[in-house]
């Protein structure tokens, strides 16, 4: 499998921050998968997946290197698709849903403003928002959570970039809700043969759909590996633990079921 980008020694650390938030993090992304980060609050989940999509704020000291297949750093927003745990702050309150979702694409792609429009229905019903015609006039304040997580999702793959780093998208949704939110990462980017990066602290939940793993703790990588083999015999004490707080994972038959 070829790395859509290799991170090696990856370190960062925050203005005015005496510890690092993050270090000597080595990992590669592979074309094409989903990998989820899973760590507890704190860890460096966030840290890492900013780093990735070259959006840490101003002042942050990074060390170490990244380096992408495509031989230059992707530009946010076109190369990278973000989702973050709260929809709100990524749509635009005074933008309507069709104007959000098209606003990329025409940026990027250069479409004109009815094929904005129509791109944008497209992506609406790809995303399955129920009455899509109807949602391109309405503005987010209008939607439900889970709706308005459908339409970020469709705003960040408008324009179709090769990767998509989704944080926490369904920490704020309730559990039905999450699961439909996974669901549809999983079949838009299976369809689109994207690659998926997916910040979790939950590691029942990415379990459920990712190919990889990679555990983080206190700003390190402390395992990482195919998620059956890592759920099956985790190879670090801390991995173990995580996975032992969870009775879904820990009991023997779903142990069994992720080893198949
Ligand atoms: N902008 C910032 N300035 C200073 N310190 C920060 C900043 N953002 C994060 N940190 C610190 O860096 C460390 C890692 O934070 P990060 O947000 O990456 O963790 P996380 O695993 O994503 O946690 P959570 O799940 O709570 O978001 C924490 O100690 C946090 O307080």
């Amino acid at each position: 499998m070829t790395a859509l980008c290799e991170i090696r020694q990856l370190a960062v650390t925050y203005r005015g921050q005496p510890a690092p938030a993050l270090k000597g993090v080595d990992l590669d992304i592979h074309t094409g998968e989903r990998l989820a980060i899973i760590g507890e609050s704190g860890s460096g989940k966030s840290t890492f997946a900013r780093s990735l999509a070259g959006l840490l704020p101003d002042g942050a000291r990074i060390a170490g290197s990244l380096r992408w297949a495509a031989g230059h750093a992707p530009r946010p927003g076109r190369d990278i698709g973000f989702v973050f745990q709260d929809p709100s702050a990524s749509l635009n309150p005074v933008l309507t849903i069709g104007e959000q979702v098209a606003e990329g694409a025409r940026r990027h792609l250069g479409l004109s403003r009815r094929q904005g429009e129509a791109h944008a229905l497209d992506m609406l019903a790809r995303v399955h928002i129920p009455d899509p015609e109807k949602t391109l006039h309405v503005f987010p304040h209008q939607l439900s959570g889970g709706q308005r997580q459908r339409v970020a999702i469709a705003a960040a793959l408008a324009v179709k970039p090769g990767l998509l780093i989704a944080d926490e998208p369904t920490s704020a949704l309730d559990m039905v809700v999450q699961a439909e939110i996974v669901a549809l990462l999983d079949e838009l980017v299976r369809d689109g043969g994207m690659t998926l990066v997916f910040v979790t602290h939950d590691i029942a939940l990415a379990s459920g759909f990712a190919d990889r793993v990679a555990i983080f703790r206190d700003g390190e990588l402390v395992e990482t590996g195919a998620t059956a083999t890592v759920l099956a015999a985790p190879q670090a004490a801390y991995t173990a633990a995580l996975i032992a707080s969870h009775r879904d994972l820990a009991t023997p038959p779903l142990i069994r079921e992720a080893g198949r």
